[in-house]
């Protein structure tokens, strides 16, 4: 890992991290880290496994044991859980506030460390999540922390649900996304906060492809000065 360069884009809930990470990794053909998607996976399989979301000692060893793949192919990346695809299920609101949860536990969030840097492989790699450029890579050679307004995040989140057929209310998300951004920024271990050497973008009225821009010109100072 020590030599492999690494992007690090971190930010709250809807900012649009995932978005962008995907593009760059796909414009700099390098390897994808999505670590929302691990601690989502965890809160499914407390569910699955009956544990209750606060309770750190049945969290820390199913952390530790987790049986997940990421199965990536030309269509997208499969979410594989105990053999069985959990690729939708990981994505619906509850479950996005139920990772929240576990991941505000200092011991889950241990567990997880070794697997997260275990992503870190030639030529390179983009890392989306909360802590990616404070916690799991502090030395990553570009380090972007990404906002957008909780109403900006919010609206995004309402088109991305109504496209897919689902009845929600904006007033609810923007809620959940509050809730989740206190819960983040608030816990004790790996709290959400932009790196000191982060480039702070705020994507509030910026499209997709100019906040992929302004991020390239950024890390592209970094890469090659
Ligand atoms: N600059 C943008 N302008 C408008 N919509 C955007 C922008 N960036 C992302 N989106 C849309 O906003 C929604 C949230 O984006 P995305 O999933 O990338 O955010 P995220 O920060 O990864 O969220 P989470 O942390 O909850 O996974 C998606 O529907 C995405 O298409
Ligand atoms: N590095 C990370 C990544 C995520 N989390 C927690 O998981 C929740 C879900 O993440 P998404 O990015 O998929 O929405 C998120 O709200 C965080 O609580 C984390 O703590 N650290």
């Amino acid at each position: 890992m020590e030599n492999v360069p690494i992007i690090t884009v971190d930010g709250p809930s809807g900012a649009g991290k995932g978005t962008l990470s995907a593009k760059l990794a796909f414009s700099y053909k390098w390897h994808f880290l999505d670590s929302g998607a691990i601690y989502r996976v965890l809160a499914v399989a407390a569910l699955h496994h009956g544990i209750e979301l606060d309770d750190q000692t049945g969290l820390s060893p199913l952390a530790s044991g987790l049986d997940v793949t990421f199965e990536s192919s030309d269509i997208g990346t499969r979410v594989i859980l105990e053999g069985e695809d959990v690729t939708e299920d990981i994505r619906n609101e509850v479950i996005g506030n139920a990772a929240s949860k576990v991941a505000a536990i200092p011991l889950v969030r241990e567990a997880l460390l070794r697997r997260q840097r275990s992503f870190a492989e030639t030529p390179g790699l983009v890392a989306d999540g909360r802590d990616m450029g404070t916690v799991v890579f502090p030395s990553a050679v570009a380090k972007i922390y990404l906002t957008a307004s909780p109403e900006a995040r919010a609206q995004r989140r309402f088109e991305e649900l109504k496209a897919k057929g689902l009845d929600v209310k904006i007033s609810r998300l923007l809620e959940d996304i509050k809730a989740r951004d206190a819960r983040d920024a608030g816990r004790s271990t790996a709290p959400l906060r932009a790196a000191e050497d982060a480039y702070e973008l705020d994507s509030t009225g910026l499209s997709v492809i100019q906040v992929f821009e302004k991020a390239k010109q950024f890390i592209d100072s970094k890469l090659f000065s």
